[in-house]
């Protein structure tokens, strides 16, 4: 019998890749589209890879009509938030006009089934944490506009033309794939576990911590760190959700636990047995102080749990990635 096909956009990038071997774990054939500007070829391994641009209609017509995928999971955005704050125009045509060339695509081949990347930056500020979804929207950056944008063309596209979508909202992707064929292969790398990293092993001299007078117990800022395989597997959840005829869906994907910048470079060294030189710099503009999931609906809803909730075990897997691994 041959399996169900799901166009996974930004297939070659860190979520899209290990979120690609989940599924096809679960006997889905997943096809990746990627323009490969922020993703490895060699990552895409658990089905095949058309290189092609969201902004590209014509390709992304001719990919879509050659493999009639059942679903799409949507990866594919830029995802620096303060590079969003420099260069907006570049964001919203990527991660706004370039969703609504796929929606536009997917309507012309009657898909109708779509699971989104959202973010945890679609709250900006938080009033209380742990967060839940009713929270107030009130994104800090451009990023963080451009998906809020997406949410809401989803909802309308959704009433307008029976779509059924799911959009998870991440909080922070950390770890690396736990048999060690997949990890983190940002250029350049901006998030936190994968610098400390790179600074226990002597690939980079420190690491900066951004503010230390947050309002917080040690005065750095706290994230919720969630483990991509378990992110992989919400978005398996999420494609079994849609094709069995389940609802729209939004929700928070986090383990429910901060863990403080200071707090992370603890972790890494107590792992790695490395010493880290830290230096002190000023905030990074619109870091809120604490961002923690209130993940309750994505286990109520999808039945999701996440298995690598431990910090440990994440920097762990990330260690591993860095020595042994790379694509
Ligand atoms: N990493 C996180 O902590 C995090 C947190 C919340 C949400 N997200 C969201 O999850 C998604 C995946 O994040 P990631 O960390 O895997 O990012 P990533 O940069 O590793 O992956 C994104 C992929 O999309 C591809 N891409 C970008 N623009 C494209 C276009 N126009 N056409 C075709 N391909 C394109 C890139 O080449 C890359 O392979 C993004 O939408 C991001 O906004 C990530
Ligand atoms: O060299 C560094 C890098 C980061 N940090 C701090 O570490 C924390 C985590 O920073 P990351 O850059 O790793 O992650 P962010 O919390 O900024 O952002 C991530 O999670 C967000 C949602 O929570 C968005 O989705 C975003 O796309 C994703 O990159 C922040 O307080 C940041 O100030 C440092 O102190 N030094």
């Amino acid at each position: 019998m041959t399996k169900p096909v799901i166009l996974v956009t930004g297939g070659a990038g860190f979520v899209g890749s290990h979120t690609c071997k989940a599924l096809a774990r679960a006997g889905y054939l997943p096809v990746v589209y990627d323009n490969l500007s922020n993703g490895v070829q060699e990552a895409v391994r658990w089905g095949p890879l058309e290189i092609g641009a969201l902004e590209d209609e014509v390709r992304l017509a001719a990919v879509i009509a050659h493999y009639k995928p059942v679903a799409v999971v949507h990866f594919a955005a830029f995802i620096e938030a303060g590079e969003s704050v420099r260069e907006p125009k570049r964001f919203y045509r990527n991660n706004v006009a370039g969703t609504l060339s796929l929606l536009r695509a997917m309507r012309e081949a009657n898909i109708k089934r779509i699971v989104f990347s959202s973010t945890a930056a679609v709250y900006g500020a938080p009033e209380r944490t742990p967060i839940p979804e009713e929270h107030p929207l009130r994104p800090m950056n451009p990023y963080g506009r451009s998906k809020l944008m997406v949410e809401e063309i989803l909802a309308d596209i959704a009433a307008a033309y029976g779509v059924s979508y799911v959009a998870l909202r991440y909080f922070n992707a950390a770890g690396a794939d736990p048999d060690g064929e997949l990890g983190e292969n940002h250029q350049p790398e901006t998030h936190l576990i994968p610098l400390v990293l790179q600074a226990a092993y002597g690939l980079r001299s420190d690491i900066a911590i951004f503010g230390t007078d947050y309002d917080t117990p040690d005065g750095t800022c706290i994230r919720d760190y969630v483990h991509v395989t378990d992110l992989a597997s919400a978005h398996t959840l999420a494609v079994h959700r849609l094709i069995s005829g389940g609802d729209s869906l939004i929700a928070n994907l986090g383990t429910g636990c901060g863990f403080s910048v200071r707090e992370v470079i603890n972790t890494v060294v107590s792992v790695t047995g490395h010493k880290i030189a830290i230096r002190y710099a000023e905030r990074r503009a619109g870091d809120p102080a604490v961002l923690v999931a209130n993940a309750g609906r994505a286990h109520s809803e999808l039945g999701w749990a996440p298995r690598f909730a431990s910090l440990n075990e994440q920097v762990l897997h990330a260690a591993n990635w860095l020595v042994k691994g790379k694509n």
